[in-house]
């Protein structure tokens, strides 16, 4: 979860009041100069405005990863100018540029504006690169121990120095700082940091769940995506975390508290969103202090997901956290093995279910229960088909207070779609069946192995009507099957951006990419089947674009929490309502616009108005207005590309079997020679093999044909109906003035630069039952 865009305007509300970045063009700003950075000035100097500096622009390359990803775009320097900060009205923190004393033109010492992060910053956490560079080692980041100060060379003076922190005292927050944060009694260094990464308000679910967690209740969370429910579940962990002792450099920290995320990526993306916060719980003074000292981190939060090295996530687990995010299976798989993990998992102050809902769905139900049982009071223990494994033998057999489970655990359970039946389930104090009644689904069975402490669950459901956000605008396609391709291509020429397609298989992930790469789109897949690393990879190369796509099945469709996608698009329906959900979520986050197309063949649209309806929805989705001119020539390179694909496809399958011939015929001691390859005499029991499918120089021959058609295709300009891309002044479409202004849309000529958001929205007609419905609009407009 990177609050990268709030974080952003943050940076540039306290840099400096003139320098307001321009919309749309986030940038950050560093003044060089020999002059310190001090606070207040100590005799006033001659201030400069930001507009009147000479900025030089930053190759990006020098600053990859500053922002983490959060929307900086451009970075630029400055020499020989000091920054001065203020306090202005309020005790906010603004910088004022002076001319650097002395300096003329010499000299290069870096001011760097202080709300971006130390990335060697240890004191606060775990440096804040807990999602693995795809090319790095495996493991959890800097969880492998590389970055982490060396807690086990523990001296004397250094113990001396524990005994005398065992108590920290906090500098109180001035809410007059955050006024709307000041009824929710966050620990003082929570605020400081909400403050610095701009999140001046508690969103509606924080806002409710976060009184309810902080006064030791447990909470049951439903609230419309991207409404900031990892920190209404975080918060109170951090919390508790700073209320409790300063963890000591000699002793392995207690686990506290344990958050099951059902997706690797989610789980990574709950570290960093947790490491951005912890890593402003301390100002620069401190954290250098404690980097001084080599102290420990105050909190200390690992991961535990599956696809990654477990060798180093158990180094993870060993060496201790507070914190732990795990995807289920992992876990249950450490657990086995770690008695230590076990009782730590046992004896949690708090454990959070996140998107529980996907959890079932996913296939880890075993696993999850497993964990969650380990969780149970004596009395309140369920029978288990593992009962028999060793963890429960040993957690029965270990009558120690402090490895029994707390009476005062919290749990949390937080989704953005959880259904009502579930909600009121959960409000009941006696959940359990009556004998010999079965729950009606594994989530229900998932909920009564959860031993709530609380005899009456705080249940707060803030899902909106419809389950979308309200900053979201819908619209469909409709077409011919084999049109959908056509579809999705001029959509994401029309509306160039960060665009998430859906898709509802992995081989229709593998069907697209390479054809759309043949189109020169930037696209990505990302499915189950990829390796964990190249996920990774995948993911982070989406979001450091400005304009890509990225292919995905619904792993990709819960909680992550990418910056700025434009648009979602469903190529594929999803199967549920609560999918579609998910799947939109990924843009129109955090009140920010955004945009949902769903591509609809006719012989989904029955099943696609059962999808609106079960949402609540009663009118159709507006269509999505296609500028019709353009789509013959999209057609032809998709023609040619799409027998590009069959053709190579077919080639690599000849190979493929000829590799099985010639292991077959080994296998049975028969001598091949080329020609009976070749011309296809043995086909053993492939009849599918037939001697035509061997022509592979033919074949390879016109692939090389295909790509010179499709080639010179590409390079055709992509005009509007009566634009003339040769007489630019003529035509009955005039687009001189475009290109002129280079106001004209980038690769549709002819086309205005408009956002999918803006497009005008007809009003849908009433959804009616059942298949009665003209032809296709959009396949009108193809033909
Ligand atoms: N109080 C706040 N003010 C402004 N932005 C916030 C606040 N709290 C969280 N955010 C930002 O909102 C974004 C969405 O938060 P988060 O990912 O927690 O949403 P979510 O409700 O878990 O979404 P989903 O259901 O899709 O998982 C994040 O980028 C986060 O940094």
């Amino acid at each position: 979860m990177r609050g990268g865009s709030l974080s952003s305007l943050a940076q540039a509300n306290t840099l400096a009041s003139s320098s307001k970045p321009k919309k749309g063009n986030k940038r950050a700003r560093i003044a060089s100069s020999a002059a310190s950075t001090s606070d207040a000035p100590k005799a006033k100097k001659d201030r400069l405005t930001a507009e009147s500096l000479q900025w030089r622009t930053l190759n990006p390359a020098s600053f990859s990863g500053f922002d983490d990803g959060g929307g900086m775009m451009m970075l630029e320097e400055l020499d020989d100018v000091g920054v001065e900060w203020e306090t202005a009205e309020g005790g906010m923190k603004v910088a004022r540029f002076v001319a650097a004393e002395g300096k003329k033109g010499k000299g290069k010492a870096k001011a760097v504006e202080p709300a971006v992060v130390d990335e060697e910053e240890v004191w606060g956490g775990i440096p804040d690169d807990a999602v693995p560079e795809a090319d790095e080692a495996e493991g959890s980041g800097s969880e492998d121990g590389a970055d982490l100060p060396e807690f086990s060379r523990v001296e004397k003076e250094d113990l001396d120095e524990e005994d005398e922190e065992e108590t920290e005292a906090a500098e109180p927050f001035d809410d007059a700082l955050l006024p709307a944060w000041s009824e929710i009694s966050l620990h003082p260094r929570i605020k400081r940091a909400l403050l610095a990464l701009g999140f001046v308000s508690p969103t509606g679910i924080q806002g409710r769940a976060l009184p309810s967690g902080l006064s030791g209740r447990d909470v049951v969370g439903v609230a419309e995506t991207g409404s900031g429910k990892t920190l209404a579940y975080s918060l109170p962990i951090l919390s508790h975390l700073l209320l409790s002792p300063t963890p000591s450099k000699s002793t392995r920290r207690p686990l506290s508290a344990l958050i099951v995320c059902p997706t690797r990526e989610l789980a990574l993306q709950v570290v960093d969103h947790l490491q951005k916060v912890v890593a402003h719980l301390m100002d620069d003074e401190e954290r250098a202090q404690a980097k001084k000292h080599n102290k420990p981190p105050r909190v200390s939060i690992g991961s535990v997901i599956g696809g990654l090295s477990a060798h180093k996530q158990k180094r993870i687990v060993d060496r201790g956290a507070d914190i732990l995010v795990a995807t289920p299976g992992r876990l249950w798989d450490l657990i086995k093995s770690d008695e230590d993990l076990a009782t730590g998992v046992r004896t949690l102050k708090f454990l959070i279910i996140d998107e529980a809902d996907r959890m079932i769905e996913n296939g880890h139900f075993a696993e999850l229960e497993n964990i969650v049982r380990l969780t149970q009071r004596q009395g309140a223990s369920t029978a288990g088909p593992d009962d028999d494994d060793p963890v429960f033998a040993a957690a029965n057999s270990d009558s120690a207070p402090e490895s029994r489970p707390r009476e005062d655990m919290q749990t949390f359970v937080f989704s953005a779609t959880l259904s009502k039946d579930l909600q009121q389930n959960l409000k009941r104090k006696q959940r359990k069946p009556k004998n010999g009644t079965k729950r009606a689904s594994a989530l229900e069975d998932l909920v009564d192995r959860l031993d709530f402490r609380d005899a009456n669950p705080e249940v707060i459901d803030l899902s909106p009507e419809g389950g979308v956000v309200a900053t979201l605008r819908e619209s469909m396609v409709e077409c011919v099957v084999t049109d959908k391709d056509l579809y999705l291509y001029y959509f994401l020429l029309r509306y160039p951006g960060r665009t998430m397609v859906f898709t509802g298989s992995i081989d229709g992930i593998r069907r697209l990419i390479p054809l759309f790469e043949m189109l020169q789109m930037p696209v990505y897949p990302l499915h189950s089947q990829l390796q964990q690393k190249q996920r990774l990879k995948n993911l982070d190369r989406f979001k450091e674009a400005k304009s890509a796509v990225l292919i995905a099945t619904d792993v990709a469709s819960r909680g992550l929490d990418i910056p700025n996608v434009d648009h979602v698009v469903h190529f594929n329906l999803p199967r549920t309502a609560d999918a579609y959900i998910h799947r939109s979520g990924r843009t129109a986050r955090a009140q920010n616009p955004g945009f949902a197309l769903q591509i609809v063949s006719a012989e989904e649209r029955g099943m696609q108005r059962s999808l609106m309806r079960s949402l609540g929805r009663t009118v159709e989705l507006p269509e999505l207005p296609i500028e019709s001119g353009f789509l013959p020539k999209l057609k032809e390179r998709l023609r040619v590309a799409q027998a590009i694909e069959k053709a190579q496809h077919e080639v690599k399958k000849e190979t493929h079997d000829r590799n099985w011939l010639k292991e077959a015929a080994e296998a049975m001691d028969i001598d091949l020679d080329d020609d009976m390859l070749d011309d296809g005499e043995l086909t053993f029991d492939r009849p599918h093999i037939r001697p035509q499918h061997r022509r592979k120089g033919n074949r390879t021959e016109s692939v090389a044909n295909l790509k010179a058609e499709l080639k010179h295709l590409m390079k055709e300009p992509l005009v509007a109906r009566g634009v003339s891309a040769r007489y630019p002044t003529g035509g009955s479409k005039v687009i001189i003035d475009d290109l002129v202004r280079a106001s004209g849309h980038e690769t549709l000529l002819g086309a205005p630069t408009a956002k999918a958001w803006d497009e005008p929205q007809k009003k849908g007609k009433k959804i009616v039952s059942g298949n009665k419905r003209k032809r296709p609009a959009a396949t009108a407009a193809a033909a």
